[in-house]
């Protein structure tokens, strides 16, 4: 299994003895490819689960291990993209896009010649001598994007990316990750708690519950790509979904015999 995570929790201890379980035996197996998403209400530990897979934090029981490794640190295979874009604002879209490969210490013009590519990969190339605040927030999002891909990590992992954009802007960013992730083939964990988000890009959904954080399901979403926001297939993987947050009553059945 390419990410295995085992009967992982994280607790905080308080001083007057009191604790808080932010995630309580988790079990997850992930493959090399897969688009996972992780949804659910704020606070049941979706932030947590992905600080553990990128080496952020450490799990107080159980293990997150990638390729058989035990993950104690972060690494250059595991890039995590934030809902505030993270961008330098005093460095133009070029140079923000360089950044991850300076840390690799890869030479000068190479940086420029990869930067140019993926900043052109996320369709800005218009714009790669502009400052951040010159962008709309999701370009700013592209930038982000292009940056991570350029370091060419095996895994993504995203924290409700999409979160700050408004929802016309949102459902352009989300076919544009479903297009780099295609393209580039990473395996991507992408957190949101927008229901619809998940069921349009991920292979399998993971359903979190808080107090304490755990998995309470997986869902899988075995519709073809790219998928049809609008369809009936569409609404009845989003019922079933609704219906494991209690937000639904019945689901119907797969078939009438
Ligand atoms: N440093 C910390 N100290 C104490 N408790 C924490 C800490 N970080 C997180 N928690 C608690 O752990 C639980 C899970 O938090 P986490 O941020 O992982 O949830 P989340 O699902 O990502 O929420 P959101 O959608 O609001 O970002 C929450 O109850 C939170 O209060």
């Amino acid at each position: 299994m390419f990410i295995s995570v085992s009967d992982a929790s994280r607790e905080y201890f308080f001083k007057d003895k009191g604790k808080t379980t932010a995630l309580h035996k988790v079990n997850l197996e992930i493959e090399k490819g897969e688009f996972i998403c992780l949804l659910g209400p704020s606070g049941c530990g979706k932030s947590t689960l992905l600080n553990l897979i990128a080496g952020f934090d450490k799990p107080t029981s159980g293990q997150v291990s990638i390729n058989g490794e035990v993950v104690l640190k972060p690494s250059e295979d595991r890039i995590t993209i934030f809902q505030n874009y993270g961008l330098l604002p005093w460095r133009n879209v070029l140079r923000n896009v360089e950044l991850g490969l300076e840390a690799k210490k890869i030479p000068k013009k190479e940086r420029r010649r990869i930067a140019e590519e993926y900043i052109e990969l996320v369709g800005l190339s218009a714009y790669k001598n502009h400052y951040p605040a010159q962008l709309s927030g999701g370009m700013q999002q592209r930038v982000a994007l292009a940056r991570a891909l350029a370091v060419d990590p095996d895994i993504l992992l995203m924290d409700e990316p999409f979160g700050a954009l408004d929802a016309m802007t949102r459902m352009s960013m989300q076919d544009e990750i479903e297009r780099l992730w295609q393209e580039k083939k990473k395996t991507i964990i992408f957190v949101t708690h927008d229901i619809e988000e998940a069921v349009f890009l991920a292979d399998w959904i993971v359903i979190m519950t808080p107090s304490p954080g755990r998995i309470k399901s997986i869902i899988k979403v075995p519709l073809a790509r790219k998928r049809d926001r609008t369809g009936v297939d569409f609404f009845k993987i989003r019922d079933k979904v609704f219906a494991e947050f209690g937000l639904k009553d019945t689901v119907e059945p797969d078939y009438y015999l």
